[in-house]
């Protein structure tokens, strides 16, 4: 099978790309320079170009405040980049995978949200994830899109790599602050990029929520983060508001899954045991 991955240089396309390869399918790695979202209009080119059977859609304005601040290039790289992706998959008769958020509800639950709940988004990013899922599935009947929860992992030099960043962070030695009031489900990108290739191996069609199990707030992560890379560093809880966002994010964004007895599969590992084991990979990545 031969899947395209957009967004592949990014944390979770890098992962996909790796978890394809394992699968023994054939993967097409696009980047920025295969496809510019901000010309949603040459989406055409590269399904006509490569013509894979399945498309994973990572790419994206992943950056929250800046979408808050720039509402009409959200929506663009966002919502009308996937618009177009959609149209011209539909019109390949090929299948599209699309990579949404656990950001797209309310926030307003203290239960990890599932896939029957209803998005109410508070975020113009989360609006704008959301409206590619409208998109998506008014477009491609086969539709399978995933909302994936707070991503972690990666090589060292991935931007987004939070672990890493938190590392560093320790090693400053200047005091360590972080959030008691936001909850989130952490989950390791490898783990998030198999499951994807499990539920395209199934051909899973509909909505799937894909964390790793476990309800967490900042404070809480970052301090197993620490610990589990046994750092000494203290890391004080504080109010978010401590963190000047343009973003209103919301307070809840954990995810779980009540569609796994469907699939035939287990409920992800807890994000304590999938940070156990990037942490063992990623001590091989920095002993030099
Ligand atoms: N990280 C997280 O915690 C979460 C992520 N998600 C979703 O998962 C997906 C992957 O996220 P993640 O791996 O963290 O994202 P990254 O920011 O690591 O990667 C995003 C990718 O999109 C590419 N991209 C951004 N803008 C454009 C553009 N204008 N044209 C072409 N490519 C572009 C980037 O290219 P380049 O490398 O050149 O910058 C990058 O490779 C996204 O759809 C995101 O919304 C959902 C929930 C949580
Ligand atoms: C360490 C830390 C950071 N922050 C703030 C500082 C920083 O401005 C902001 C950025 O961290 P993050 O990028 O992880 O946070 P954020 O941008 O909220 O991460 C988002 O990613 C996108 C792609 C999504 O899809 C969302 O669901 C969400 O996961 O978080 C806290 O609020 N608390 C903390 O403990």
């Amino acid at each position: 099978m031969r899947i395209l991955i957009t967004g592949a240089a990014g944390l979770l396309g890098n992962e996909l790309v790796q978890s394809v390869q394992a699968k023994g399918w054939e993967s097409i790695a696009a980047s920025r320079v295969d496809w510019d979202l901000a010309k949603p209009e040459e989406a055409a080119y590269l399904i006509g170009k490569y013509k894979p059977d399945v498309t994973v859609h990572c790419a994206a304005e992943t950056n929250v405040d800046k979408c808050e601040l720039e509402p009409d290039w959200a929506k663009l790289i966002n919502e009308d980049a996937t618009a177009a992706l959609a149209a011209a998959i539909q019109a390949a008769g090929s299948r599209l995978v699309y990579i949404s958020s656990c950001g797209i509800f309310s926030g307003d639950s203290r239960v990890s949200y599932l896939e029957t709940d209803i998005p109410k988004p508070r975020t113009i990013y989360a609006a704008s994830k959301y409206h590619g899922e409208l998109r998506v599935q008014e477009t491609n009947p086969d539709f399978l899109v995933c909302r994936v929860g707070w991503l972690f992992g990666g090589s060292l030099t991935q931007k987004k790599n939070f672990v890493e960043a938190r590392r560093k962070e320790a090693l400053t030695g200047k005091p360590m602050m972080s959030a008691n009031d936001k909850w989130g489900s952490p989950t390791w990108a490898k783990h998030a990029a198999d499951r994807i290739v499990d539920l395209i191996d199934i051909s899973a069609g509909g909505v799937a929520h894909v964390a790793n199990a476990g309800v967490v707030s900042r404070h809480e992560y970052v301090c197993g983060i620490l610990a589990a890379l046994n750092s000494t560093a203290t890391v004080q809880a504080v109010d978010s508001s401590n963190f000047k966002r343009a973003a209103p994010v919301p307070d809840f964004e954990a995810i779980s899954s009540v569609r796994n007895k469907d699939w035939g599969m287990s409920p992800l590992p807890s994000w304590q045991e999938a940070l156990a084991d990037y942490v063992k990979i990623y001590a091989a990545i920095k002993t030099p």
